[in-house]
């Protein structure tokens, strides 16, 4: 089996009292484009800050293409991290980014940077702060994959784009994924940009990752069941409840099926990536009706 691009057991960060990640276990395969979706200070930036060797843990365990982030040259040459807000030099021309690029980055390819920048039809002549959000965004996706690494990491690339904007880049970076066999993992309050390009989801609510997998089986494995009340109460092992809605006379639950095997459940409807997402983000805020066994008790 290929080395996991992202492994990570129990991992946590702290920040004097406060806990921005907490018992973290994560492992992702090569290959995949990751969209790290949650709220606001759910940790996500944490987590990739982590995974590019900016910020170390406090404990637990992390690799990266099997190493320590950022352990030495090699592995940060194998690493491509864009951090929030598009981090180009505003006084640099698009052309001195290049040239900056292929000066620091010893695996550099500097005709995968030109071809790009033509293609997307940037002057080489105009200095960066002088671009449109997107043209920005453009610009530092071409620099971080013209790296050649093996993991693009980037933290909300979309974020401050126009819905126009944010296609183009989400359309240049599928393409960037198939033509340089690449892994991606990028964080997102947009489950719909996660559905489009992303092929495995990491759900991340209050420091906690609430759910993870390959979006293929996530789907496959939560259901909605509706039932008369009562009728729902005896679930098999491994199912769990991760949502439960009641009426007088009927109960609604969402369900993850943990075991793998995708068991039969009667009367299971398919669950959307959005309602499955929202259900995790609302559960980890406390905001569902109360679980069977709460209204039980
Ligand atoms: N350097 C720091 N010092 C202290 N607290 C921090 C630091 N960096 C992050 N935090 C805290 O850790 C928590 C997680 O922050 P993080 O930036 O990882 O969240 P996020 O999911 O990326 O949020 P957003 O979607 O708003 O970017 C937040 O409560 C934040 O205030």
């Amino acid at each position: 089996m290929s080395t996991p691009v992202l492994s990570t057991t129990a991992l946590t960060k702290r920040y004097g009292k406060h806990t921005a990640l907490a018992e973290a276990t994560l492992d992702i395969p090569a290959g995949r484009i990751v969209g790290l979706v949650g709220p606001n200070g759910a940790g996500k930036s944490t987590l990739l800050a982590l995974a590019s060797g900016l910020i170390r843990p406090t404990s637990g365990r992390i690799e990266v293409l099997g190493r320590t982030p950022a352990a030495d040259s090699a592995q940060l040459a194998d690493v491509g991290f864009v951090a929030q807000d598009t981090p180009v030099y505003a006084g640099l021309s698009v052309a001195d980014h290049l040239s900056l690029g292929e000066h620091l980055n010893p695996t550099w390819d500097d005709a995968f940077a030109r071809d790009r920048i033509a293609r997307l039809g940037l002057d080489p002549a105009k200095k960066a702060g002088r671009l449109s959000g997107g043209q920005k965004a453009q610009l530092a996706l071409t620099i971080a994959a013209a790296k050649r690494p093996r993991l693009l990491i980037f933290d909300e690339p979309v974020a401050a784009l126009d819905p126009l904007a944010r296609r183009a880049f989400l359309q240049n970076l599928m393409e960037f994924v198939a033509e340089l066999e690449v892994s991606v993992i990028l964080s997102s309050h947009l489950i719909g940009d996660v559905e489009r390009v992303c092929d495995h989801l990491i759900v991340l609510a209050e420091s906690r990752v609430q759910v993870a997998g390959d979006i293929e089986d996530l789907l496959a494995a939560h259901h909605r069941l509706v039932g008369p009340r009562g009728t729902l109460d005896a679930l098999p092992d491994g199912v769990k409840v991760i949502a439960a809605d009641h009426t007088d006379r009927q109960t609604t639950l969402i369900v993850h099926d943990t075991t793998g095997d995708h068991l039969e459940l009667p009367g299971a409807d398919s669950v959307g990536l959005e309602d499955m997402v929202l259900t995790y983000l609302h559960r980890a805020e406390g905001l569902t009706a109360p679980t069977l066994q709460e209204t039980r008790a």
